[in-house]
This record gives structure tokens, sequence and C-alpha cells, in this order.
């Protein structure tokens, strides 16, 4: 078959496992495709044979498309807005509990996310931080970000290793995830119990009056729409956003998500065998001194026309690609832009004394951010 992809040498059995580094692993994969990567590939190959489940699959990614849609979405911005409305409320708040205003203030955007999601996906209106939605979320999000990285522990090469207990040399992260199954399973049914005779339209509520009324398409009906609502929940809450500490924007999910070649394919020449993890090297494409001059300099009006700015595109890769694409874009950017617009008409931002911190351009900055979606989602 042909060569391998180009990259650092693999170990016997374990291949990659002890290279990659449990941390961090975004600017790794940068570094990386600077020294093997051959060229700048604006996405994976369309003809790329990367099968996906099936009909399940193709059944929830309707579903979720359906609901998620550019048209659809727009009708959710009632939602947004109010939303947004309580994210100024709280920030405000924030502002006076200056001891801890970071954290607080990284608590109510992310409460400003994972309460739009809980509206579409199940109806439910959160009131305080202490809602069982709440912390249903911060529970399969400590699972999630705990669980080991993509390709680097043990169970990933040896699959095997998750029928031994946590204690077995190279079986913790396959007991760590068990231990933690409980919150996804609770992601899956407390909602589904909620929704019963009371719920108000969601995507979940949306379903199961459909199935109510057509009857089951299959033995796992209900199953699949519990699944569904859950992906859409998770996926809509978890992927959040900073933005003071750093002043630079980053994706939320900077390496997407790791897909597996269910079958040998080849790629460019490329051989690329059964089993292999694929991860996107988002990262690196958003970084790519080729495409966007000066990467790391945080320049939101690069993306803005010219004269304006320097016309650089839209990074694409950060919602993934192809069939699996996020199908929460829309929502997505619309949420960010709702949002800043909305703090850019109500705050005024300057930098904190004492501290070396380029805030007095944050205004400025977020504005520019601001008109490089509105620019990004009339081009859409
Ligand atoms: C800036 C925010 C977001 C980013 C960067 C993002 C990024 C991504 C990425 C990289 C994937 C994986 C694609 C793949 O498998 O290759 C994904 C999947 C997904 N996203 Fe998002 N997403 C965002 C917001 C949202 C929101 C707000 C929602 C819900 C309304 C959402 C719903 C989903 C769902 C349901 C999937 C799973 C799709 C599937 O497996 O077919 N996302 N997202």
């Amino acid at each position: 078959h042909p060569p391998l992809p180009p990259g650092p040498p693999a170990e016997p059995i374990i291949g990659h496992m002890r290279k990659i580094q449990p941390e961090d692993q975004e600017n790794q994969f940068y570094e990386w495709g600077k020294i093997y990567g051959k060229r700048r590939d604006d996405g994976v190959d369309k003809g790329a044979s990367f099968y996906s489940i099936g009909k399940t699959f193709q059944k929830l990614r309707r579903m979720l498309q359906d609901y998620l849609n550019l048209k659809k979405s727009v009708r959710y911005q009632p939602i947004q807005t109010r939303e947004a409305r309580v994210l100024l409320q709280n920030l405000m708040s924030a502002e006076v509990e200056r001891d801890n205003f970071i954290r607080r203030q990284n608590f109510v955007v992310n409460l400003f996310l994972t309460a739009i999601i809980m509206r579409l996906a199940y109806g439910h209106q959160a009131t305080s931080d202490e809602d069982p939605y709440v912390h249903i979320i911060e529970g399969v999000s400590y699972g999630l970000s705990n669980a080991g990285s993509p390709g680097g522990t043990p169970v990933d090469y040896l699959p095997f290793l998750r029928h031994f207990p946590a204690w077995f040399p190279g079986a913790y992260y396959a007991g760590f995830a068990r231990d933690n199954k409980i919150a996804v399973e609770t992601m899956h049914q407390y909602p589904y119990e909620q929704a019963e005779g009371k719920a108000k339209p969601s995507f979940l509520s949306y379903h199961l009056e459909a199935l109510d009324r057509e009857g089951p398409d299959g033995p796992d009906a209900v199953l699949d729409i519990q699944g569904a609502a859950a992906v859409l929940f998770c996926a809509g809450a978890e992927t959040r956003w900073c933005f003071i500490q750093k002043l630079k924007w980053y994706s939320a999910v900077p390496l997407g998500v790791p897909h597996r070649s269910l079958k040998d394919d080849v790629y460019r020449g490329m051989f690329i065998p059964q089993g292999s993890l694929i991860i996107a090297n988002t990262r690196g494409m958003t970084l790519d001194e080729r495409v966007y001059p000066n990467p790391q300099s945080f320049n939101p009006s690069r993306y803005l026309p010219k004269p304006e700015g320097n016309n650089e595109p839209h990074p694409i890769g950060p919602f993934g690609f192809g069939r699996r694409i996020c199908p929460g874009r829309h929502l997505a950017d619309a949420s960010l832009w709702i949002a800043i617009a909305s703090i850019l008409a109500t705050f005024n931002i300057s930098k904190t004394i004492g501290e070396d911190v380029v805030a007095s351009q944050v205004n400025h900055a977020l504005f520019n951010v601001a008109s490089a979606l509105e620019t990004n989602r009339r081009k859409t």
C-alpha cells in the first residue's frame, strides 16, 4: 500500500500514545503540522471513504439539521435576545463582585449559551445557578474534559482494556468512563421524564408529539429522540467562549471532534489504515501564515472586506467538515453576534489599572468581531 501520512515515528503497539501530550494538543499538532504537513488543504477530501454509522446516524443528523438550519435559526433570535439581556444583567452584577470577577464572568457567559440551548432542546428556562439542568451539563462537562485526550490513552489503542477494572495498568480511563456514565444517562433520561405532559415547545417536545401522532418508526424511536436531544444540549452548551482574559479569540473546539476511519483508505497518495484516529488540525489551519499573515495577533478586522480590513477568509474549520459539520453553526454565530452587540451597546470596557492587558482596545476589537460575523452571515 502507499506510504502512511508523514509524522513523528510511532512506537510498537502503542503507536503515538506516548507522543501525544495530554494537554494543549492543538498547539502540538500545529507545530507538527509545520514540520510534517506537506501542503495546505481546504478541507477533508469529499471523496474520502469515511463511512458514517448508517441509518441511525442519518436519522439523527436529519433531525438536528432540520431543527438548526439557517432559516429556523433566525426564528430563535427572540430567545437569544432575551438571554443576552439576562447576560447583561449578570455581567453587571458580576462586576460588583470584584473578588471573583473573572470566574463569575466566565460562568455567566457559559450560562448564556447553556440557557439558549436548554430552551431549544428541552423548552426549559433556567432561573438559578442551582437549576438541575445546569448540574446535568456540569456533570457531563466534567466527564468530557477529564476522560483523557483523543489518541492519548491506552484504551484508544487497546480497546479490550475497557473490560478491565480501573486499577489494572492502562485501564484507568475506562474506569473513569464507567464511573461517569451516570451523567450521560441522566442527560438522556431526566429531561424526557420532565417533558411528559408539560413540555414547552422544544426539539424534544416536537419529536415526542410526532411520535404520539405517527407512531414509532423503529424499536429505538424513543431512545433516538432522547439521544438526539442530548447531543444537541451537550454540543450547544459545551462550546463555550471566554472573552476577556486572553483577548484573543480562539475556537472553542480547537481540534474538532476526532473520527475513526472504518476501512482502509487512500488519501492523496497516503495510506490511511482502517481504525485510524483522524483529528483535524483546526488550530493549525487557523494559524496558517500563508492565509492569515501574522496569525497570532488579535486583529478581527482582518476578516473585513478591503479597504477596512484584509479580506482574509472567515475560518470554516472550527465547525468541522463534510457530512458531520456542526449543524449548530448558524445558531452559534448568531448567539455570538447578539451577545457582542448587546455588550457593546450597554457597557464601556476600559483598561484595568495595573494589569498588563490591552483592554482599552477591547471595545474596538469586539466591534470588529461583530462586524466580521455580520459580513460572514450576509455571505451565507
Ligand atoms: C462556536 C461554537 C461551536 C463550535 C466551534 C462547534 C463546533 C463543532 C464541531 C467541530 C463539531 C464536530 C464536527 C465533526 O464531527 O467533524 C460539532 C458537532 C456538533 N455541533 Fe457544534 N459547534 C458550536 C456550537 C454548536 C451549537 C450552538 C450547537 C447546537 C445548537 C451545536 C450542535 C452540534 C451538534 C448536534 C453536533 C454533532 C453533529 C454530528 O455528530 O453529526 N454546535 N460542533
